[in-house]
């Protein structure tokens, strides 16, 4: 196929020139669900790859991708195949990890600092990016986290694990195998693995580099240095007054390969990518699951006695990992990122559908009324400064502070939070009673009902 793609790189230029400039718009209707963020990222061609690009961010859509492949045509005549694809944000080979980690991440990296559960998904086909941009972004998170201008005393721990099928290994413990072991709580410890207490940006990058150097990788016809595992960063952050714990994941997912590129590596290989891709699997139905059990709780306003979508976590090691990011009976606020990497060339088109497909998926959209669309000065649609003004007028006395907001938290974000999480961060403002706490979340709500 790929001799087929390069005798025919100059006809395939000619077909996608000669394209209708307006193509078929794409209609979705609704806006991202509360707590995920479905994005895609499309890394630039290589040089040496040889291989016209297939991928085109739309010019006229936001967030929307076509895709044209070229057809081996049983007549002889090469002919286009298009699709489209869309995502909640598409960042293309001319964006930067900067750029991504300022829209995306940092956003997860307060929320973990106030208590909650920020998780980073980096997924697609090997070759395509997912290395490159949780190493970077994992740099970026230390700066952050060691800058000192987040409020308040917390103490940084790191684990950086391994997951290859059912086996997990330490990779701040030069690869020692370790056990997945389930407590009395039904939490899912990994028992063995070194928890490192970091203290600066250069300690945490140290350690970001040895669990690099420790990462199990083979060669597979796209990278010659693959990841054939699942590597969890996990950052917790310890508040010392509250005695609480915020999470930070950052997951750099194996590579998702296809057959014809194992198949020279024999069976072994074959087994690995097996296993690698039942749990991708068992992870898309997580997330999926996840995602609609945040819609339905947002809809009914954290009301647990609604039945949830079932989320099989427990069928996987890597989501097991994750119980308290997955399972519906945790009341821990979670927020989520995915990053669906993309190799642009054309002889990449089939696993870059595949990716994008996966990236669909994910995707659970709520509705959006006429009225939330027409009305840009709605309460959900406040900026962070009007929604200090209307924090400050509306929580009683002793005041609760603006700071219950994140930095960057948007009027929709703090609306969509969980009862717990609100009352959570209304404690830590002086004074403040749970009471007054409650009294100020159902306000908060009927503010966001009524816009
Ligand atoms: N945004 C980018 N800009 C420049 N080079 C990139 C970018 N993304 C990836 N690359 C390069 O592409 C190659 C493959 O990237 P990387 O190793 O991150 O892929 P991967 O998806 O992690 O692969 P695998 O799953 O096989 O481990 C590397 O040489 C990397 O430097």
């Amino acid at each position: 196929m790929e001799r087929f793609y390069l005798e025919n790189a100059s006809k395939y230029h000619a077909l996608v020139e000669g394209l209708d400039p307006l193509p078929k718009p794409r209609l979705t209707k609704g806006k991202p669900g509360p707590g995920m963020i479905v994005s895609a990222r499309i890394r630039p061609l290589s040089k040496n790859e040889g291989f016209p690009s297939a991928t085109f961010p739309r010019t006229s859509e936001k967030n929307v991708l076509d895709i044209h492949d070229l057809y081996n045509h049983p007549r002889g005549i090469p002919v286009l195949r298009s699709s489209d694809y869309q995502v909640d944000r598409l960042f293309d080979s001319s964006s930067t990890t900067e750029e991504i980690y300022e829209e995306l991440i940092v956003d997860l990296v307060h929320f973990a600092w106030t208590g909650g559960i920020g998780t980073l998904f980096a997924y697609g086909q090997t070759g395509s990016g997912k290395t490159f941009t949780v190493s970077r972004l994992e740099e970026l998170v230390a700066e952050t986290l060691m800058k000192g201008d987040l409020g308040g005393e917390r103490e940084i721990y790191m684990t950086i694990v391994d997951l290859a099928g059912n086996a997990a290994f330490d990779l701040l413990n030069e690869r020692e195998p370790i056990s997945l072991l389930e407590d009395s709580l039904g939490v899912t410890q990994l028992v063995g693995a070194v928890e490192h207490q970091v203290f600066d940006v250069k300690d945490m990058k140290a350690q970001v580099d040895r669990a690099t150097s420790f990462r199990r990788t083979a060669p597979t016809l796209k990278n010659p240095a693959s990841s054939r595992s699942h590597a969890i960063c996990r950052i917790r952050i310890s508040d010392p007054v509250s005695h609480s714990d915020g999470f930070l994941y950052l997951i750099d997912l194996a590579g998702s390969e296809g057959a014809r590129d194992v198949a020279v590596h024999g069976p072994e290989r074959m087994r690995e990518t097996r296993q690698i891709n039942i749990s991708l699997s068992v992870l898309k139905d997580c997330i999926r699951g996840k995602a609609q059990a945040d819609v339905a709780a947002s809809e009914t306003k954290g009301n647990r006695t609604q039945k949830f979508p079932h989320i099989p976590f427990r069928q996987s090691a890597l989501t097991r990992v994750l119980k308290h990011v997955f399972d519906p009976a945790s009341s821990r606020a979670c927020r989520t990122v995915v990053i669906a990497c993309i190799n642009p060339s054309l002889a990449d088109v089939g696993p870059s559908k595949n990716t994008l497909r996966f990236a669909e998926m994910l995707r659970v959209l709520v509705p959006v009324t006429d009225d939330i669309e027409r009305d840009d000065t709605s309460a959900i649609h406040w900026t962070n400064a009007e929604l200090r003004k209307w924090i400050e007028a509306n929580s009683g006395n002793p005041p609760i502070l603006g700071s219950v907001l994140a930095p960057r938290e948007s009027g929709a974000q703090l609306f969509n939070l969980s009862s717990a999480e609100i009352e959570y961060r209304c404690r830590k403002c002086p004074g403040v009673t749970l009471e007054q706490a409650k009294v100020f979340r159902s306000k908060l709500w009927q503010t966001y009902i009524s816009a």
